[in-house]
């Protein structure tokens, strides 16, 4: 379902549909949420942004991003950002990308049982065009730990090509920290 929503986005974003094909799916996506308002759950119960083995955790703000080497100091995969994320002339919206290193470094300051962080910043490089519609290698690896602070960094390449890059502090909660 969220691979057909990530989709759909891309879509709605390319598309000039004719006016009788944009009343034909407003009309679906007003029925599928009124179905889908029935079945509302708790954030505690909620699965979306919960399943870490589908694509971007299987939570639609994050683009779909899959992590194929992961241990507690490092993690690496891609990410293919599409229409949706598009900020103008084929490159990655400015805010897409550290929403992108937001997720990625938060994932990997929790890893080897280490308690749940928050960011308290996060400093991105833009160093050059981050592509729509093309596979991207990530990076996400930690700089160093002292007490509660999780410093990390990360990378975005486009084969050999740096698109960005990402500095973050992560603070690890005190218990009943919200
Ligand atoms: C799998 C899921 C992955 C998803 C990951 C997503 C992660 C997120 O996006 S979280 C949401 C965004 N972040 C937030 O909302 C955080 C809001 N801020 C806060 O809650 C707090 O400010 C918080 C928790 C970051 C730090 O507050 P607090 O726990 O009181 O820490 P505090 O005791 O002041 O500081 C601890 C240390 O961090 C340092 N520090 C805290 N904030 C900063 C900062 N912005 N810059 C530099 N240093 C900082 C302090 O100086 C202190 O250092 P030291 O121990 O050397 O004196």
């Amino acid at each position: 379902m969220v691979d057909q929503l990530r989709m759909f986005l891309d879509r709605v974003a390319a598309a000039v549909p004719p006016p009788d094909l944009v009343n034909e799916i407003t009309k679906l996506a007003a029925e599928f949420n009124a179905r889908l308002q029935s079945h509302e759950v708790a954030e505690y119960n909620q699965v979306a942004g919960q399943l870490i083995d589908l694509p971007g955790r299987a939570q639609l703000l994050t683009p779909a991003y899959t992590v194929e080497e992961l241990d507690d100091q490092r993690a690496a995969g891609h990410v293919r950002f599409g229409r949706h994320h598009l900020g103008n002339n084929g490159a990655v919206h400015g805010g897409a990308i550290p929403l992108l290193f937001d997720d990625l470094l938060g994932r990997l300051a929790l890893v080897g049982g280490r308690p749940k962080s928050r960011t308290a910043y996060l400093h991105i490089d833009y160093r050059s065009i981050t592509p729509i519609d093309e596979d991207l290698q990530f990076e996400a690896w930690f700089e160093r730990e002292e007490g509660r602070k999780r410093v990390l960094r990360g990378a975005i390449r486009h084969n050999e090509r740096v698109c960005a890059e990402a500095h973050g502090l992560f603070v690890a909660l005190r218990p009943g920290q919200p």
